[in-house]
């Protein structure tokens, strides 16, 4: 498979799962930190990668752009770091850690595929990202996080007027669409930059 292809597959499974897992865990309020064990090792074997204290050709081909040990220091290990840091301070107890997770996971993953694929008209303000990649993101993230929320609300977790609902997620991702499509990633990692944006509008909104 394509390295851009399966890196991207990588981001858009591994958080979706993640949290799609969260409802396996006991009542225990040490759940949360249980769960976080998991992205909390792999960015441990991201730093000692990173810092080339170890080599795994595997996972440097899977989540890597060029192969580079550094690159680990960066995307992926902020990556995860969203990962833990979502369970342990929103768990199921909040719809924000979900929203964020589906956005940054889904919505920004799937930007990149489609983005690659389908791109040939770019965005007036940034020749590096196109509108198949920035609709893209705005739909599948509206509908995975749509889909998140129903599969919490079906569990016990939450309770919502769908319509209402409706219309705050799509708020939410438009502005995390509207984030991940700037030219700033030279200053900020999308990584961030998404799910950081997608937290402070879902705490508005929600
Ligand atoms: C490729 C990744 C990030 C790079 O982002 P970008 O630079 O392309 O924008 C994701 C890296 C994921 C990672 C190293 C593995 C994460 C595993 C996860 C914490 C385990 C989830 C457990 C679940 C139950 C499957
Ligand atoms: N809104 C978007 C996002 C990404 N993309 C495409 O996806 C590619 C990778 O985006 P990126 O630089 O944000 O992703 P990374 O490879 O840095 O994770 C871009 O070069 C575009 O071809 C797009 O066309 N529109």
């Amino acid at each position: 498979m394509e390295q851009n292809l399966s890196r991207k597959l990588v981001h858009i499974i591994s958080g979706l799962l993640f949290v799609a897992a969260w409802p396996l865990f006991s009542a225990s309020p040490e759940a949360r930190y249980f769960a976080s064990l998991a992205p909390f090792i792999n960015g441990l074997r991201l730093v000692v990668n990173g810092l080339s204290l170890a080599t795994d050709e595997g996972l440097l081909k899977s989540v890597t752009r060029e192969g580079k040990p550094e690159e680990l220091l960066r995307g992926p290990l902020y990556y995860v770091l969203i990962l833990a840091l979502s369970a342990i301070f929103f768990w199921r107890d909040s719809p924000v850690g979900l929203l964020l997770l589906a956005m940054m996971s889904g919505g920004d993953g799937i930007a990149d595929i489609m983005g690659r694929k389908f791109g040939y008209v770019k965005l007036p303000y940034n020749q590096k990202k196109s509108w198949a990649g920035s609709i893209s993101m705005f739909t599948f993230g509206f509908l995975i996080s749509m889909g998140m929320l129903y599969y919490f609300s079906v569990l016990g977790y939450f309770q919502f007027d769908w319509n209402l609902t409706a219309q705050r997620v799509a708020v939410v991702s438009f502005v995390a669409t509207v984030v991940e499509s700037l030219p700033t990633a030279e200053q900020i990692d999308d990584n961030i930059s998404v799910p950081l944006a997608t937290m402070v509008t879902a705490y508005l909104c929600m």
